[in-house]
């Protein structure tokens, strides 16, 4: 079964899905999230999984803005701990590092460690294609920042270890398919809508989930593309589409949103081990 991911091997993201769906998945390494959406669409992937948000540095917008811009659904979810390390080439010394590479998100969620350092940074597009750049580069000045095990498969050096600026790092992904699932139990649902502004507009909107004692676990806005200071809300909330409240509820919204999809149900991932990397 083929799972598409975004990023190199050794990336986080592959790191995932390796956890999620264990042995039975062949990750397949895709340069672009757009990619990742396109092996799905196309066939050549069961599963897409892509990074949505992090503890530390909030949101990946490009995957909300692809979410609704493609016709797949989210089908599932996953948390990663995410433990930064900083990787040099072998015999580098931290003391003498001057610029660290990596991807953006992981060199946000550890910006408290890099002003520290005083080096300069560099965003380049995934954190295993990032030691492989310093690899290639020979520069023992120069840095990544990447998991333990990206280290492991270039052969690169350790430099130091948990370098995000708080343990408490976790990213969330979605899995997306291009056919639907239909949770029972402890699900989740991720929806997206746009409303008439007027006072009051949105507080009608979370209402019909506040009435139904339906729990919002995530809202995120992005800019509605054509129709300026106007936005598209994406909200996840607790409970499954097969569930008679959630529906009346989407029901209920959708009799005065001027927009709404529902981008899927699924189960809900819980943590077993919070802390545990
Ligand atoms: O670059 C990687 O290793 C990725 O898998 C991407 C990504 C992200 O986009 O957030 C995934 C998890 C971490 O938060 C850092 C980077």
């Amino acid at each position: 079964m083929k799972v598409a991911f975004q990023g190199e091997p050794g990336a986080y993201s592959e790191a995932a899905l390796l956890e999620h769906f264990g042995g039975q998945a062949q990750s397949l390494p895709c340069e672009t999230f757009e990619q990742v959406f396109q092996a799905v669409a196309e066939g050549n992937a069961r599963y897409g999984f892509l990074p949505i948000e992090n503890s530390l540095a909030g949101s990946i917008h490009r995957n909300y803005d692809l979410l609704l811009q493609n016709d797949l659904y989210v089908v599932g979810e996953h948390h990663l701990r995410v433990s930064h390390c900083l990787i040099g080439l072998p015999g580098a010394r931290l003391e003498e590092i001057e610029s660290v590479i990596s991807h953006p998100q992981a060199l946000a969620q550890c910006d408290g460690t890099l002003r520290r350092l005083g080096v300069k940074t560099e965003p380049v597009y995934d954190t295993a294609g990032s030691v492989r750049l310093v690899q290639a580069e020979g520069n023992p000045r120069r840095a990544a920042i990447a998991s333990r095990r990206a280290a492991q498969l270039y052969g690169m050096s350790i430099l130091a270890e948990a370098i995000e600026d708080n343990p408490l790092n976790f990213t969330r992904f979605l899995i997306v398919a291009a056919e639907p699932v239909h949770p029972r139990g402890d699900a989740k649902t991720s929806i997206v809508f746009a409303l008439q502004n007027a006072p009051g507009a949105l507080f009608k909107a979370l209402s019909v989930f506040a009435l139904r004692e339906i729990d919002l676990t995530k809202i995120e806005s992005r800019p509605l593309v054509g129709k300026p200071w106007e936005y598209l809300f994406y909200i996840d909330l607790a409970g499954s589409t097969e569930e008679t409240r959630v529906q009346n509820a989407l029901h209920n919204l959708n009799e005065f949103a001027t927009f709404l999809r529902v981008l899927g149900a699924y189960p809900r991932h819980r943590f077993t081990e919070p802390f545990s990397s």
